[in-house]
């Protein structure tokens, strides 16, 4: 116990170093200040046994995803969420029914790694300069984004360090080359008024061997497809980015949408489909870039209606010949020459497939289609800067085999002579004739489901192949009927007309030949 003379003498003191510290010159305070506010921490520390490492949402350069936070996001929640009372539940469509649980805010789990224990938790985004203006990276907010903890005693750091955090990104990788599913990214505005990625999973039912198109073409692209995904030691060895460029074009309806499908199922990467209309200017572009994973398709489709949109600003609103442009494309809203920041260019555009910025990133392929490739910027497609252009045409013979096989599964029959034929003089896409057998199919289906039900057993083997074999046969001569009644009318459409109606809707030609086809099919019956 303390006596009273030690109080006194204690508080005597006190009363000395307050009247000393009042007596001292402000600029002492200050620096007495800074030295007490420096070594409290340093103090602490000291005695405080623990160390802690903070893995956050986005990266130290702010534009792009921590991929450290989705390694410990996935390895926690299938390896340690027991410690947590609040969970996450989400089911994942990857074919299996099992929901993957992960954790929910503020929730703190321990693991356990050579003995060592390590407390790991989940922060929310944290508001700060609430009520200022903060310029900010972080996608749609002003907000300090969302991170992992993690705390361990200090005599761990080595281990945490050098074998502990490499053992979660090892099992990271292996969890999700286990669990991939493909996902199909797009862009929208969010509240904040900023475009943003968003996903659903991705499971494209076209493959090559569906695909309609000139077979040493099919060959030449899975060829082209495949010395790139092995081409990442030539492209660090002649000091390229390892990223690839398509322009796909040809007329609506010839399976320019279906060979991406068929491309991303090849090569199982993700597709990217960009919206460059709701993309306010360059820097928002370039986010969106940055925030795309490696193994993917990037894909901007109809280049040719955005590109008017993004070399206006150059030309001004008239045409070359002063007159104002009235089409369709016109319907995207130009800028204003003094709102030039708030667009996207198509220098912009160019920078990221393959400028400066395009290095950034791996294993990427830019797609860019078209239904018009007389119509796009010189500038897109000069030589070197889209690898490689693939036309997708009406449908030839060839391809008419493989959508036989596909829809009526056959590879021969007596009528493929007529269509051969036929096919070579109409501009016939693969999508028309891909519906005509569909609907064509389908009816026979129904009928056969019928006649099932009136025998009431099924019937022999022989019967069966009889009826598919007349289903067949009917449909290929109701093909030939619309094939020949198109050739007929394409002959007989005074080209004037036909030019008349093309200026003013590009795709009337198609479009009136799709809707004969479709009146055909409403008249035979045979329309869904
Ligand atoms: N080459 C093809 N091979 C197989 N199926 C095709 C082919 N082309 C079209 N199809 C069929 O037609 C449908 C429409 O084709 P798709 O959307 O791929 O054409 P597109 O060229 O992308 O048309 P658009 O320019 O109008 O977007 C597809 O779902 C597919 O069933």
């Amino acid at each position: 116990m303390a006596s009273v003379e030690t109080w006194v003498g204690f508080g005597s003191a006190l009363a000395g170093v307050g009247l000393l510290w009042s007596r001292m010159p402000e600029h002492v305070h200050d620096e007495a200040r800074y030295i007490i506010s420096s070594l409290v921490p340093m103090a602490m520390s000291y005695f405080n046994p623990y160390e802690q490492i903070t893995v956050s949402e986005y990266g130290e350069e702010r534009f792009r995803r921590n991929k450290m936070f989705d390694a410990v996001s996935t390895y926690l929640s299938r390896v340690c969420t027991g410690g947590a009372c609040k969970l996450k539940a989400e089911l994942c469509n990857n074919g299996r029914d099992d929901p993957i649980v992960t954790l929910d805010e503020n929730q703190e789990v321990v693991d356990s790694f050579d003995g060592a224990r390590m407390w790991w938790r989940l922060c929310p985004k944290a508001s700060k300069n609430k009520g200022a203006i903060t310029v900010t990276y972080y996608p749609g907010e002003a907000d300090k984004p969302r991170c992992f903890k993690l705390v361990f005693h200090k005599r761990h750091r080595q281990l945490v360090l050098n074998s502990y955090l490499p053992s979660v990104v090892r099992r990271w990788r292996e969890l999700t080359a286990m669990n991939r599913q493909r996902r199909l990214f797009t862009n929208h505005a969010n509240e904040a008024k900023k475009s943003v990625w968003t996903s659903v999973p991705y499971n494209p039912p076209a493959t090559f061997d569906m695909l309609a198109m000139d077979h040493a073409k099919k060959v030449e692209i899975v060829d082209d497809l495949t010395t790139f995904q092995k081409g990442k030691e030539y492209h660090s060895k002649v000091g390229k980015a390892w990223k690839r460029g398509y322009l796909l074009h040809g007329p609506p309806g010839t399976g320019k949408s279906t060979m991406i499908g068929a491309m991303a199922n090849f090569l199982d990467y993700d597709v990217y489909d960009l919206d460059l209309t709701s993309v306010k200017n360059n820097s928002e572009l370039r986010k969106l870039f940055l925030d795309t994973t490696d193994k993917s398709i990037i894909v901007i489709e109809d280049i040719d209606a955005i590109e008017v949109e993004l070399t206006t600003k150059r030309k001004g609103k008239k045409a070359a010949n002063g007159d104002e442009i009235h089409d369709k494309r016109m319907l995207i809203e130009f800028s204003d020459k003094n709102d030039e920041k708030s667009k996207v260019t198509l220098s912009g555009l160019l920078s990221f497939v393959d400028g400066l910025w395009s290095a950034c990133g791996s294993e990427r392929i830019f797609m860019f289609t078209t239904n018009h490739i007389d119509r796009l910027d010189p500038a897109l497609i000069r030589p070197g800067r889209m690898d490689k252009h693939i036309e997708m045409s009406y449908c030839r013979f060839e391809a008419f085999k493989v959508l036989a096989k596909s829809y009526l599964d056959i590879t021969e029959h007596s009528l493929f002579a007529e269509i051969e034929r036929l096919l070579d003089d109409t501009d016939t896409t693969p999508a028309d004739v891909a519906n005509n057998l569909m609907l064509r199919s389908k009816r026979n289906g129904e009928i056969s489901r019928l006649l099932d039900e009136i025998d009431g057993a099924p019937r022999a083997d022989v019967a069966k192949w009889c009826k598919r074999k007349r289903d067949t046969d009917e449909c290929l001569a109701g093909f030939v009927e619309i094939l020949k009644k198109s050739k007929m009318e394409s002959a007989t459409t005074p080209m004037d007309s036909m030019e008349e109606a093309k200026e003013e809707r590009p795709n009337a030609k198609e479009s009136y030949k799709m809707g004969r086809i479709y009146d055909e099919n409403c008249r035979l019956g045979n329309a869904s």
